[in-house]
């Protein structure tokens, strides 16, 4: 079983990751962790943090000389903001006097509609936004991206599978069908604006994004996973909660902002007529083969074989510039929510978040099936288990 948590606020001094459960012997390389960091700082609308956000990266437990030892992996990003906030964020008591002139601190009492701040503020007793939108923030989807690159490591290393992201939606601009990168693609999509696999759709996203940051106003959009080269078999269809559909949903759903997840055709299956809605088999020289993948390589909860596809819708960014009606909790009174410096659209930015938690969930759910205390012991089961498939 593979463990992941995250710990750290958006100011505070860094960010830590711990991943436990990953056998020895995986080669975990610093570029490929910068790599998926500075993918999740890309993205035409992304804010102004993330131009000088640096994302310092420490590896401090768990990986001697490039190799996993068989221990919980432990990563640390740094935060390039906390000589500045270092006494707003102290961890330990800071003299009253001295926070009362900081104008940092001075309390949010005006919550955003759609953001963490009104409901926190009311679950856990604050009269101030601050404690609540540090932990809330997206910030923290950086540790969990430079977990998602260990794990990618080792599908990489003992599966031979590659996992790529890129964005089907801005707002209303959408790929055309059939637009499905390849395993190789990576590098092609991070050179686009906005990480999409097409370019015509990609100027069109760029200039609704252009549009809405000049309109004061803010976007979402929809992000595709899709894995390459994973064998049939993972996950399970004999209870709801190993289901590798449900697992992936749990994943993305816990991803700031996302409102809804797909797999495969998705909603689009549910408009369908069964005779257009699934993937026939067919007998071919190298086995049993589908014709199509609407089922976006899942079938019953498990993997089929197939290019596995899911998707995750994100909301617009909720601290809109011209921001939106709110009540100051301080008076009652009506006011405008709280403006600071924000993305007008992370979504090129979730591609990297997506891809990380797909890795993870696919991480976890191959050793599951494959186990192994060391990447050698991994890949003689997984080449024992596909040398044994009754069916090809
Ligand atoms: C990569 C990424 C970047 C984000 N950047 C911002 C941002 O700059 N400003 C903002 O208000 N929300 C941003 N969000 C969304 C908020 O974190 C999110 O809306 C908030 O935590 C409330 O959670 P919910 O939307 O899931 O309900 C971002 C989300 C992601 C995934
Ligand atoms: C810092 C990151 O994203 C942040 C996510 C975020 C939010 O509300 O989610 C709000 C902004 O924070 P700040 O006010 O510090 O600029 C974003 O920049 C990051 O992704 O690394």
């Amino acid at each position: 079983m593979l463990r992941w948590l995250t710990a750290g606020e958006s100011h505070g001094q860094q960010l830590t990751a711990i991943l436990e459960g990953l056998p020895a012997g995986v080669e975990v390389r610093r570029e490929d962790i910068d790599a998926a960091l500075a993918r999740r700082r890309l993205g035409h609308g992304r804010g102004a943090r993330m131009s000088f956000e640096q994302d310092e990266v420490t590896v401090t437990g768990g990986v001697r000389h490039g190799l996993s030892m068989g221990g919980p992996i432990a990563i640390q990003v740094g935060n390039t903001e906390w000589p500045k906030w270092t006494t707003v964020m102290s961890a330990d008591p800071v003299d009253p006097e001295v926070l009362a002139g900081q104008a940092r601190n001075a309390p949010l009492t005006r919550p955003r509609p759609g953001h963490a701040d009104l409901a926190g503020m009311q679950k856990y007793g604050f009269d101030d936004a601050r404690p609540v939108l540090e932990r809330a923030s997206a910030r923290e989807t950086a540790a969990r991206v430079a977990l998602g690159a260990v794990a990618q490591a080792f599908l990489r290393q003992t599966l031979g599978v590659e996992v790529v992201s890129h964005v089907v939606a801005i707002g209303p601009v959408t790929v055309p069908d059939g637009v499905v990168p390849g395993p190789d693609d990576t590098a092609r999509i991070d050179d686009d604006p906005v990480r999409c696999a097409d370019p015509a759709t990609s100027e069109r996203m760029v200039a609704e994004i252009d549009d809405v940051r000049k309109n004061g106003d803010t976007l979402g959009g929809v992000v595709e996973v899709v894995v390459h080269g994973l064998p049939p078999g993972l996950g399970s269809h004999v209870h709801w909660d190993r289901r590798l559909d449900s697992r992936l949903a749990g994943a993305l759903m816990g991803i700031q902002s996302v409102k809804a997840v797909e797999v495969g055709d998705g909603l689009e299956t549910a408009r369908r007529r069964g005779s257009v809605a699934h993937d026939e088999i067919v007998p071919s020289e190298a086995g049993v083969r589908r014709l199509t993948d609407r089922a976006g390589g899942i079938e019953g909860g498990m993997t089929n074989g197939e290019v596995l596809r899911v998707r995750a819708a994100m909301k617009p960014i909720s601290t809109v510039p011209r921001a939106l009606q709110t009540v100051d909790v301080a008076t009652g009174d009506p006011a405008v929510a709280i403006n600071q410096r924000s993305d007008a659209c992370a979504v090129p930015r979730g591609t990297a978040v997506a891809e990380a938690m797909v890795a993870l969930v696919l991480a976890d759910a191959a050793l599951e099936k494959f186990g192994g205390d060391s990447v050698p012991e991994t890949r003689r089961n997984v080449q024992a288990y596909l040398d044994s498939l009754a069916i090809r």
